[in-house]
């Protein structure tokens, strides 16, 4: 199998080699074929070279010896399998007695060097397998997502990862996520590229934007409900978590009939419920919290501490009810004020953009993985869009969304405009989808004589 896509890649180089104008897939494969010829070629002298040998077997030895043969020399892990890809290769290793995936690992940057390749990543598939993943050149410097993506409902193909794979952002494993990220970092094409994902699925959007709606009024025609400002954020919050409790009394109703049923499933979330009566999942997307968390007035810290008790009790709650939470800020730490942590969490997808200080790299990875804070303090301010992803697990990977524009993101979120679910308990929040004036006209009118 290996050996025939090689061959396919050098059959495609030399079809290539026939046109005037080559185009850009000519170039990966010629670039692919060297980079596989020359791992290939170099493979056993450069594992040697960076400690990842094992001495012959004894009963090799022993045979060698017997037979009056050349004494064998050290062996490096089997390649189980070679697999040559759109950005470089996956190689797939079987390790020796007495390695470790921890020694792959350690040596990634020297094998880089010694192949003469951007990027090597490695990952312990199983006990004793390993996976090394090439890429030979800097995939996230223009994104390009694969043609093929593993979608699946409520799992969305968001970024391109630094070795070359597809970052999914997966709803049903990770429920709650937050994005921060310093101003001009990226967080709002990370978003748009997340509702263009969303927007074809069976999926309610509901959107908090207190920066008047501008990043996400325009793609009203995707979402089930919207707010603006603080006080229309509040009442739609209150309404999802009542909705939310709906969503429990259901599932409650449903477990009743097959609890003296041995063998039937009880339904234990809304995934579980049939088909016919689920309700529709709902994914709630967050434009600049520090917005919800910030007051001035004794009333405005009122309805600050109901949001962010609401926000909690759907962050805790509402993954069982298919509710889910996709927070963005420019900063989420403790100075936000009460209940602020105990949000945080709860969030257990954390993505960081470019950050300005430490403190706020800590606040995304701080309490789940320490190394990536330093990886996302160093993000060059003129890369935008790059991020560091981690998750509960203490994994982190460096990740780009593909540049996405707001027309291109109004465009399919029109286009599937017609899957925008009703939400009973959210149809006061329903956009109002209308021409709106033109700014022009509005600042221009001259302001009615008052007496
Ligand atoms: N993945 C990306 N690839 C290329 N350019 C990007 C990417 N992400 C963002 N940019 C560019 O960076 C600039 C800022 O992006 P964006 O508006 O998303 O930042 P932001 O973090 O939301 O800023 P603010 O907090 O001020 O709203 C935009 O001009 C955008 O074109």
């Amino acid at each position: 199998m290996t050996w025939f896509m090689v061959a396919v890649v050098v059959v495609a180089a030399a079809a290539g080699l026939l046109r005037w104008r080559r185009p850009a897939w000519y170039w990966l494969s010629i670039g692919v074929t060297f980079a596989t010829v020359r791992v290939m070629v170099r493979y056993a002298s450069v594992m040697d070279a960076c400690g990842l040998t094992v001495p012959p077997a004894r009963w090799r030895l022993t045979l060698a010896r017997m037979a009056g043969r050349e004494v064998p020399g050290p062996r490096p892990p089997r390649i189980l399998r070679l697999s040559p890809t759109r950005t470089g290769l996956v190689l797939r290793l079987k390790l020796r007695p007495g390695q470790d995936a921890f020694d792959v690992a350690a040596t990634t940057d020297r094998l880089r060097h010694s192949f003469g390749l951007y990027g090597v990543t490695s990952r312990e598939i199983r006990s004793g397998v390993v996976e090394v993943r090439m890429t030979g050149y800097d995939v996230l410097k223009r994104v390009q997502m694969p043609a093929r993506l593993d979608t699946r409902p409520m799992r969305i193909p968001v970024a391109l990862r630094e070795d070359g794979s597809v970052h999914y952002r997966d709803y049903r494993a990770v429920p709650h996520g937050l994005t921060l990220g310093a101003t001009e970092s990226g967080k709002s094409v990370y978003q748009r590229n997340l509702v263009a994902g969303l927007a074809p699925h069976h999926v309610a959007l509901v959107g908090i934007d207190c920066k008047q709606g501008v990043e996400l009024f325009p793609l009203a025609r995707r979402f089930s409900a919207l707010a603006d400002n603080p006080d229309i954020a509040l009442e739609l919050l209150e309404a999802l978590v009542t909705h939310m409790e709906e969503v429990y009394q259901l599932i409650r109703a449903e477990q009743r009939i097959s609890v003296a049923v041995p063998d039937a499933k009880i339904a234990a979330d809304v995934w579980d419920l049939p088909e016919d009566i689920r309700p529709v999942p709902v994914v709630v997307l967050v434009d600049e919290v520090a917005e919800l968390a910030l007051y001035a007035t004794k009333d405005e810290e009122k309805r600050r501490d109901r949001i962010i008790t609401a926000l909690v009790r759907l962050a805790q709650l509402g993954r069982a009810a298919g509710i889910y939470l996709e927070i963005c800020g420019q900063r989420f730490g403790s100075e936000l004020g009460k209940g602020i942590t105990m949000l945080r969490a709860q969030l257990t997808g954390r993505t960081a953009h470019r950050v300005n200080d430490e403190t706020s790299a800590n606040m995304a990875f701080g309490d789940i993985a320490p190394d990536a804070v330093l990886a996302a303090v160093q993000i060059p301010a003129e890369t935008r869009g790059l991020a560091i992803a981690g998750d509960s697990t203490g994994g982190w990977h460096r990740i780009r969304a593909p540049h996405i524009s707001l027309r291109e993101a109004v465009n399919i979120c029109n286009k599937h405009a017609h899957r925008t679910p009703d939400v009973p308990a959210l149809a006061a929040f329903r956009p109002a989808i209308e021409a709106v004036p033109s700014a022009r006209d509005r600042l221009s009118k001259t302001a009615p004589a008052t007496a």
